[in-house]
């Protein structure tokens, strides 16, 4: 019948959509230059195993402020837990990305005419081919629910293979991204890092869903990459790692799903002062 036939050609326009963020923010913007990406090519700007060494010497960096918390004994992680002060751990570890990446990023009134809140290198200068941000949020399947999450919500970035990351820190969104995180805990370690979602962050880079669509005037400096978290990612940095699933694991989900994040990545040199800008049209040939 007509109905069935109508939800077909959706369903079919849906499979074959290739942009990078869901179709009511594509609907919002006037300007939408693509950038193409060869299928099977991966669209990567540097090797993941770049991309991790990044990622792994950040993270040390952030959390030579604490104690190694999986060698203490569980009542000291409790308390430790217990006694953090995130204004705190937000300044230094502002500071160890500046110390460690020579640069560091933050949040602005965007350069653009309602373009709303931009992201800003504000000191320092970024060399091409670095990781600049992170795109945070909860990690959905495509075959999960997010309908309810996504209305009048510009914050759902798309992966190449469907998967969609929900990084709006408001609302339901919020709601939800906190609840699986309490859910993942495993006793006093946070395995993934929600500081995103209030004022004082944890990891300084986990802003990536703030960076707006690039325009004629101010082409993209920064593209997405999408990268898997091998299992064998150290236990106690995840805790820095701004994505968490939106499902719950079984025991043999564990070893076999990596987690998905997806980094910024510039593709030029950035000095400060710099709004970033991406490509929102990511189109896979
Ligand atoms: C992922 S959010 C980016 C953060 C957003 N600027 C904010 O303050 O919440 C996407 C939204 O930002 C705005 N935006 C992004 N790029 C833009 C541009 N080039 N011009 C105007 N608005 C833009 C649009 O409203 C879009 O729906």
């Amino acid at each position: 019948n007509g109905m069935f036939s109508l939800f077909q050609r959706i369903k079919l326009k849906w499979l074959q959509y290739r942009y990078r963020f869901v179709p009511w923010i594509a609907l919002n913007l006037n300007q939408r230059s693509a950038r193409t990406v060869d299928q099977g090519h991966s669209d990567k700007l540097i090797a993941d195993h770049v991309v991790l060494h990044s990622i792994l010497g950040l993270f040390s960096g952030f959390h030579q402020f604490y104690q190694p918390e999986q060698k203490i004994c569980l009542e000291t992680a409790y308390k430790a837990l217990a006694s953090r002060d995130p204004a705190k751990i937000a300044r230094q570890n502002s500071q160890a990305t500046g110390a460690l990446l020579g640069f560091t990023v933050e949040r602005g009134p965007s350069t653009l005419p309602q373009g709303g809140t931009g992201v800003f290198v504000t000191s320092g200068c970024v060399p091409k081919g670095s990781v600049v941000a992170f795109y945070p949020g909860t990690v959905y399947y495509p075959h999960e629910a997010i309908f309810f999450q996504s209305i009048g919500n510009s914050f759902i970035f798309r992966c190449i293979d469907g998967v969609l990351i929900d990084g709006n820190d408001r609302g339901l969104s919020k709601m939800i991204f906190n609840s699986c995180s309490q859910r993942d805990r495993q006793g006093p370690f946070n395995v993934c890092d929600s500081s995103w979602l209030t004022a004082c962050l944890q990891n300084p880079l986990a802003i990536g869903q703030y960076v707006n669509n690039q325009s004629k005037e101010l082409p993209a400096n920064v593209a997405y990459q999408e990268f898997s978290v091998p299992m064998d990612f150290p236990f106690h940095l995840r805790q820095f790692l701004p994505n968490v699933f939106y499902s719950p694991h079984s025991a043999e989900d564990l070893t076999q799903r990596a987690l998905r994040l997806v980094v910024l990545v510039s593709v030029r040199d950035i000095r400060v002062g710099e709004e970033l800008f991406s490509t929102y049209f990511t189109v896979v040939r």
